[in-house]
């Protein structure tokens, strides 16, 4: 029996690229696809590349087509989520959400970066965080509750946060970095600033340049502190680069307090990836590349220690869209519906 799926927010660039996925999804049924201002279009004559692929036009935000699904993916804007999802979680869906709004483990901390309270830190503490390879376990448990019929909610990890952590966390989670300050220098295509064209992302103002923004004030940072445990160790600079899809994500740290040489690095973290069906470990010497993942859930991570200074540098890309947003969405839906965790996702990049 298929398990029938709506997408809320459908007409933004998250929200299409998982309709793509889920017309492609072995068990996935679209049922139903949300924007206000697309309503009663087709989805194909918005975005031509589905052509023949889907006859389903937008709807409402509100439709009743929406009640019929058993997985309702959230590509909405921050605090629309935080609107949508309990009504959603309390009628027995498993919601995808795909915003910030139930990432952060402290409402508080919540409010301070996103400037709304956070109305409710009850089902923030039942949420499952969506990285499957950081916490696979608690998306596991939420399948265990999910398959008693219950509602359930993952809140999926940010682009520059699932990027970042990939990169970093082997060797933090191995006792590296030395307790200081750990740096990340990231890059992400136009894309993951939205379909809605502003000063900084229209064509002429985006194209041949780059440019760094939120410098040591970016949202994401109270993110990547949490998933990595290094709260107030932090520096972040995002950086916005002339391409469509793509985010590349460089982190530096201090190598202590154990001693470390390429090849025991090289040795961490190809354990720490082994089996990882999306995420592959190309070692020191080959450098991830953002083109080499665009279009599909796959990460590429290396990492080279430097003798000199004592330092690692760690590297990862993703296609922000894919496992930055809509890829690692339906493989978290996958998970917590008890299905193969690719299910949908078997996707090879264009080669050139
Ligand atoms: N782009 C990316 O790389 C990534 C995006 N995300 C997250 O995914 C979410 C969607 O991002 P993205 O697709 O880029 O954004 P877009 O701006 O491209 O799309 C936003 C979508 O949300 C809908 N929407 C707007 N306001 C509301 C509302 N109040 N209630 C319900 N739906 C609404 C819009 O539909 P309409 O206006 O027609 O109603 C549109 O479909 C965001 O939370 C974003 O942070 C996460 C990781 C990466
Ligand atoms: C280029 C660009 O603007 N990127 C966005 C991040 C992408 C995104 O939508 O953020 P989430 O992953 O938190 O959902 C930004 O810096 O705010």
């Amino acid at each position: 029996m298929s398990v029938k799926v709506g997408v809320v927010g459908a007409s933004g660039f998250a929200g299409i690229e998982i309709v793509r996925l889920v017309l492609r999804h072995p068990r996935f049924e679209l049922v139903a696809a949300t924007s206000s201002e697309l309503s009663g279009r087709s989805l194909s004559s918005a975005y031509p590349a589905l052509d023949g692929w889907t006859d389903l036009a937008f709807v409402p935000h509100d439709d009743e087509s929406i009640d019929e699904c058993d997985v309702v993916f959230l590509a909405v804007p921050h605090t629309a989520a935080l609107a949508s999802a309990p009504s959603l979680v309390e009628r027995g869906c498993a919601v995808i959400d795909l915003s910030a709004d139930f990432r952060l483990n402290d409402p508080q901390v919540y409010e301070a970066w996103y400037k709304v309270p956070h109305t409710r830190p009850d089902l923030l503490e039942k949420r499952a965080f969506g990285l499957p390879e950081l916490f696979r376990a608690d998306l596991e448990a939420l399948a265990g509750v999910r398959a008693t019929g219950a509602g359930v909610l993952v809140g999926c990890a940010g682009c520059y946060p699932t990027a970042t952590s990939l990169a970093a966390a082997p060797a933090l989670r191995a006792g590296l970095g030395a307790g200081g300050i750990v740096v990340v220098d990231a890059i992400s295509g136009v894309s993951g600033a939205g379909r809605k064209a502003t000063d900084k992302t229209h064509f002429c103002f985006a194209h041949e340049g780059a440019s760094a923004y939120g410098v040591g004030n970016h949202r994401h940072i109270p993110e990547i502190e949490q998933i990595l445990g290094i709260e107030g160790r932090l520096v972040f600079t995002p950086h916005l680069a002339p391409y469509s899809r793509g985010l590349l994500s460089t982190v530096t740290f201090e190598a202590g307090p154990r001693d470390v040489d390429q090849e025991s690095l090289e040795a961490i973290y190809s354990d720490f990836y082994e089996g990882s069906r999306f995420v592959r470990f190309l070692g020191g010497s080959v450098q991830p590349s953002t083109a080499s993942v665009t279009g599909t859930n796959a990460a590429q991570v290396s990492a080279v220690y430097d003798p000199r200074t004592n330092t690692i540098i760690a590297t990862c890309a993703i296609d922000n869209i894919g496992k930055g947003a809509a890829g690692q969405a339906v493989q978290c839906a996958n998970i917590v519906c008890g299905l193969p965790e690719a299910a949908g996702l078997e996707l090879v990049s264009t080669p050139v």
